[in-house]
């Protein structure tokens, strides 16, 4: 995987572990807000205010943070606001590729748009990335921030009667968000990428009694705070999805499958079924993704035929419904 040290492309970089083999996965750091009115968010700068037409966003179909940014995209029915623009699966020497320039940016790799951002950065090209037209520039590539953006600031073009971080829950989606980044979301990473075997069973302890927890949760509770769907359950599914499909066999996190919980899949199969969120899963870009991508967990490439699990079946959680 390379990286970008002073606006130049690296590739002879290792991932980035800490000396005892722990994977550490760096903050992102571009980090402004798009909103109503263009004053500045939480962190970063303003002057990036809500406009049609004005925003793109570049993600992988494969990769599971940017898969958050497609789904409220989706739901908060903004894809005739906000553009966007999907790398190919694979991420070797260059990165993230684009099958041909971006028409926005004109970048062919995602490293090209960092630096056309900042022609001095340093560190990993991510997806996604939040690019604004007018100034040209990222806005943020940090998808827990670029989705609370399409949650509310786009709301005058958008479907303004879904809210998936309403005031009165946030306090908990922010505990069970903290939870689920560490042991699931990036759990999954810290197993597959560990260099050591303390550090893949450390990982993979925590990522399993954090999904006992939550089978037992959600053996209570129809979604992860109660009766709404929330962020944090949409933060939850893209992990979830692709569980049994690439972090059960290629990052070794295979004590269980989500197939051998009856709630938590009954609730996976509930998420994927609600309209418009099977069509932004492809599991043929996510299994090309992981299992072409990273030589020294699969060095052959072969991309496993299974799992045969089907999502479409009846998920019935309505009757958890109060
Ligand atoms: N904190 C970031 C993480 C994004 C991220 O790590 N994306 C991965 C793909 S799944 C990536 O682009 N990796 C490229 C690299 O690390 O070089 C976010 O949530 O937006």
């Amino acid at each position: 995987m390379g990286y970008l040290s002073n606006g130049e492309w690296l590739t002879d970089g290792a991932m980035p572990s800490s000396s005892d083999g722990r994977f550490v996965r760096k903050a992102s750091s571009f980090r402004n807000w798009v909103t109503e009115d263009g004053a500045p968010g939480p962190t970063g700068d303003g002057g990036f205010k809500a406009e049609p037409g004005r925003y793109h966003l570049i993600v992988s179909h494969a990769c599971p943070w940017a898969h958050r940014t497609i789904i409220f995209r989706k739901l908060k029915k903004l894809e005739e606001i906000v553009t966007l623009n999907a790398v190919e699966p694979l991420m070797l020497e260059n990165g993230w590729t684009l099958s041909e320039p971006d028409p926005v940016t004109g970048a062919e790799t995602a490293w090209q748009i960092y630096v056309k951002a900042d022609p001095n950065y340093s560190g990993r090209a991510t997806v996604p990335i939040l690019w604004d037209r007018k100034s040209r520039t990222i806005v943020s590539n940090e998808s827990a921030e670029i989705i609370r953006m399409f949650n509310s600031a786009f709301d005058a073009w958008g479907d303004s009667s879904l809210d998936f971080h309403p005031k009165e829950l946030r306090q908990e989606i922010d505990g069970i968000n903290t939870l689920i980044y560490e042991t699931v979301n990036n759990g999954v990473y810290r197993a597959g990428f560990a260099r050591t075997q303390d550090a893949y069973d450390e990982a993979v302890t925590a990522l399993f009694d954090t999904l006992d927890f939550l089978e037992d949760r959600l053996s209570r509770k129809r979604y992860l705070t109660g009766e709404r769907l929330t962020e944090a359950d949409w933060r939850l599914f893209t992990t979830l999805v692709r569980f049994d499909a690439v972090y059960n066999g290629h990052f070794k996190c295979n004590i269980r499958r989500i197939a051998d919980y009856p709630n938590l899949f009954g609730y996976l199969r509930e998420l994927y079924q609600v309209p418009g969120v099977a069509e932004t899963v492809d599991f043929a870009a996510i299994k090309q993704h992981y299992y072409g991508s990273h030589e020294s967990l699969n060095p052959t490439r072969i991309v496993p035929a299974g799992p045969d699990i089907d999502l479409t079946l009846p998920h019935q959680r309505q009757k958890l419904a109060a």
